[in-house]
């Protein structure tokens, strides 16, 4: 559906993309994990055929985006990072609006407005303003007006930034329900649930370059333990900072990192090593148990986490 090699965008001097591979099969949610300035947005627009590519080979839909943007852009719905939605219309007419846009019948878009806005639960809503929705209606607003052409592909650039919990899971069951019908889907995250919960394939980006690929599980399999047992002292009474306390630790652990506010040891059975710990005398205010996440994967990649 989609093949990128050795894709790269600039602006000016600025390297935004600096040469990444991608390729994305039918049926798949496939994800781009990296912070804010990673290349992601970039990226998502290249793939969007709205912003030219600046050096190496792009298909979408096996077209050239150089000379097939309008055919790739009636073919793909794109749910863009900002709410875009037009606050002079309705909701309903929000869809109808986009959906002539599309060249749709008069008609058959206004049975589609309907039949999406049953999708994203806003039937109650057709009449209302858009200023009157709260952000998880706008977005599933976003997300229903991006489906108004039936697009095989849909690209949906950080899809639950700025929403509440509740309201990013009604957007993850919406999404995938439309993996279940058969759309391909791929999104620009940074938050690693998102992308754990959501793709079966990511990469994980920083600085413009692919610094990682797999499904989440290979990605934590490959570059994390099973375990991580976070550690938290109360430095003063101990007269020690965290970074000094890695040397008392960090044989009981395949690896250590230090946050600013606590330690992390990678195992594989956390419990036994914070009984270690306890064992050597050590005091930690805090212990917590968990298992392995994609931010550890960032972690250890990139030596930041993943936001800031
Ligand atoms: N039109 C532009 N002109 C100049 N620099 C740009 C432009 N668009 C993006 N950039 C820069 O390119 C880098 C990558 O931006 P991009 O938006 O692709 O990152 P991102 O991973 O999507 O992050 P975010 O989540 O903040 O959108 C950033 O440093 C950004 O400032």
């Amino acid at each position: 559906m989609i093949h990128a090699a050795g894709l790269r965008k600039s602006f000016g001097d600025f390297e935004a993309v600096r040469g990444i591979d991608v390729d994305v099969r039918r049926g798949e949610a496939f994800g781009f994990l990296g912070p804010n300035g990673a290349g992601k947005s970039s990226t998502m627009r290249m793939i969007a055929a709205v912003s030219p590519v600046s050096d190496g080979q792009l298909r979408i839909l096996d077209r050239d985006p150089a000379t097939d943007g309008p055919e790739i852009r009636a073919r793909i719905g794109v749910c863009p990072q900002e709410d875009t939605l037009d606050t002079e219309l309705n909701v309903r007419d929000n869809l109808i609006v986009y959906g002539r846009y599309f060249g749709l019948p008069r008609a058959e878009v206004r049975e589609r407005a309907d039949e999406l806005l049953e999708f994203v639960q806003l039937t109650e809503k057709a009449k209302a303003k858009v200023d009157d929705l709260s952000g998880g209606m706008k977005r599933r607003l976003t997300i229903a007006r991006s489906l108004i052409n039936r697009p095989e592909l849909l690209l949906l650039d950080e899809p639950t930034t700025g929403l509440d919990p509740q309201a990013r899971h009604v957007v993850w069951d919406r999404l995938f329900r439309l993996k279940q019908q058969g759309v391909t889907l791929v999104l620009t995250t940074h938050y690693m649930d998102e992308a754990e919960q959501l793709t079966d394939r990511l990469v994980v980006m920083d600085k413009g370059l692919i610094v990682a690929e797999g499904s989440p599980l290979e990605l934590i399999a490959t570059h994390s333990t099973r375990e991580v047992a976070e550690l938290r002292f109360g430095v003063a009474s101990e007269g020690d900072t965290h970074e000094a306390l890695v040397g008392k630790v960090e044989d009981l652990a395949d690896r250590v990192e230090v946050l600013p506010d606590r330690l992390l040891l990678y195992t594989t059975d956390g419990e036994e090593t914070v009984a270690k710990v306890h064992e050597r005398g050590l005091e930690p205010v805090a212990t917590l148990v968990r298992r392995s996440t994609l931010e550890d994967v960032f972690l250890r990649l990139t030596g930041r986490t993943l936001v800031d």
